[in-house]
């Protein structure tokens, strides 16, 4: 690793966890560190042979180039991994033995950075910032509520006998709205599993960190905020501190190789289709797609669906096996739905340039499985949300969009539990898209889009937090001895 040449840029590097969920926000966030602190920035990624769509999510992320995009080997985890291995655990197991390529990267960078930020998936390589004597962040790309429990596991895991899953009253974190059981993270579904181990380590690792960013806004959450500072409620436990920096988002560029859909758009009337779609790796049951088809079909609106193979059972199974795109979907609906529905939807394969049809104004409503950048690109269009939520933290997304937030509505029961049928489908679409409620939600979603755009913008608070966080580490990093510091690269860092 180089010296410090204080005529040079300071640099920061950045680490990200496979996947588009979690590559996206970081190359945001990358983008935003160049643009408002004037920093360069290299992003670390691993990345996803399973994914048709990262390349061409790097591709518009790189035009214009604002930042150095370095992908590191993916190492070999089928020997660590039992084959039945959840999503989260092949994701802890994988950036865990990504260290030592990390730590070797960053020590042959002809710079000494000024920072390095990993993601939630990437904490074990804070102890490379450590070692290397580097300012260390955690970037959480989701919100606020999502932290506060991640940091409370440990303390729960004393406090609670028995499964999460199974109490009778939601669990209490000091300061903030209780999680009812059925909201737990994933993780913490079954306390034998190891993913709940690596997550209880998460919450043990992430106040290690020098400072914790996030991608939402103070406005969006301010009691939770409150208590994750408070040392009488959660910042005995955050114990450092708490930059919300979002909502960062992509902006719809050149439209690539999907602009008929766009067109289609643009014939559409405002804010008259439904937009429908899982993330990157959502997958439904048949059965589900089923109802999903009648329900669409029978709420008499436009819409737009994203449709993946149906999987045995409704989750994240498209996560590491992604296919082409280019299977015959027929088989997935009711018989003659594809006829029936011309010129009144469109079925997309696989996937969609969300960020584009988000940012259109025909689109009236979204129904999503709640990560966290399909609810920022929500929100930041003003566009009210269905709830669907599937895996990871989605239970505990969906309750802030509907409980809290108010610019949602879900289904009475949890879609990865029981099959939402098209009866209920048909009336969630109309309650936003047809009835006086949905004016209402609209009204809130519009009020929370400006509450974020003003976050952003000069003088806002994430603008602030970002512009100090900047000023930080441009200060320390001019403080710091321009000797090289040689590393000897360990064999399980
Ligand atoms: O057809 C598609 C589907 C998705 N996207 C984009 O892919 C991203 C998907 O991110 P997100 O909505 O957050 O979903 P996941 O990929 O499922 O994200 C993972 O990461 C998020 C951030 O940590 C968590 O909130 C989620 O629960 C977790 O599943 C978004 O930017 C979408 O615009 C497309 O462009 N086209």
């Amino acid at each position: 690793m180089g010296s410090i040449d204080l005529n040079s840029k300071p640099h920061v590097v950045l680490l990200s966890s496979p996947g588009l969920g979690h590559l996206i926000p970081v190359l945001e966030l990358g983008k935003r560190i160049v643009t408002l602190c004037n920093f360069d920035v290299t992003i670390f990624m691993v990345g996803s042979d399973t994914s048709a769509a990262e390349p061409q999510v790097l591709r518009s992320a790189m035009t214009p180039k604002l930042c150095e995009i370095i992908q590191l080997p993916p190492p070999n985890i089928s020997c660590l991994i039992d084959p039945e291995a959840t999503v989260c655990t092949r994701l802890f197991v994988l950036m865990r033995e990504i260290r030592p390529a990390f730590w070797a990267a960053v020590s042959a960078l002809k710079f000494r950075p000024a920072a390095i930020i990993v993601d939630l998936f990437g904490t074990e390589s804070l102890e490379v910032a450590k070692e290397l004597g580097i300012a260390k962040y955690v970037y959480i790309a989701s919100n606020a509520w999502f932290l506060a429990l991640t940091i409370y596991v440990p303390i729960l895991d004393k406090e609670v006998e028995g499964e999460f899953v199974l109490q009778k009253e939601p669990m209490k974190i000091p300061g903030c709205r209780p999680v009812r059981p059925e909201e737990v993270v994933d993780p913490m579904l079954d306390r034998t599993n190891q993913q709940y181990s690596e997550y209880f380590r998460l919450g043990i690792e992430i106040p290690t960190a020098d400072g914790i960013l996030m991608n939402t806004w103070e406005a969006l959450e301010p009691t939770t905020f409150g208590a994750l500072r408070d040392v009488k409620f959660l910042g005995r436990v955050a114990k450092v501190p708490v930059f919300p920096i979002g909502p960062l988002r992509r902006q719809a560029g050149p439209c690539g190789s999907n602009c008929e859909l766009l067109d289609w758009l643009d014939q559409q009337p405002k804010e008259s289709v439904v937009y429908v779609s899982f993330g990157s790796g959502g997958t439904l049951s048949l059965e589900q797609m089923i109802e999903l088809a009648w329900g669409l079909e029978r709420s008499q609106q436009r819409f737009i669906w994203v449709v993946r193979q149906p999987t045995v059972k409704t989750g994240d199974a498209a996560f590491f096996t992604q296919g082409d795109g280019a299977d015959d979907m027929s088989g997935y609906f009711p018989e003659g739905f594809l006829t029936r529905i011309q010129n009144v939807g469109l079925v997309v394969p696989q996937w969609s340039p969300q960020i584009h049809i988000m940012s259109h104004p025909s689109v009236g409503v979204f129904l999503s499985h709640c990560g966290w950048n399909s609810v920022l690109e929500s929100i930041t269009a003003g566009v009210p949300i269905i709830a669907w939520p599937i895996y990871a933290e989605q239970r505990m997304n969906a309750t802030l969009l509907t409980e809290e937030l108010g610019v949602a509505v879900r289904p009475k029961n949890l879609p990865a539990k029981e099959v939402v049928k098209r009866e209920e489908i048909e009336r969630m679409i109309r309650r936003i898209m047809v009835d006086e409620e949905g004016s209402e939600i609209r009204k809130r979603v519009r009020e929370l889009k400006d509450s974020g755009e003003k976050a952003l913008n000069e003088g806002g608070s994430s603008f602030n937090y970002m512009s100090a966080l900047g000023n930080e580490w441009e200060k320390s990093w001019k403080t710091q001895s321009s000797e090289t510091i040689t590393v000897v690269v360990g064999e399980d860092k």
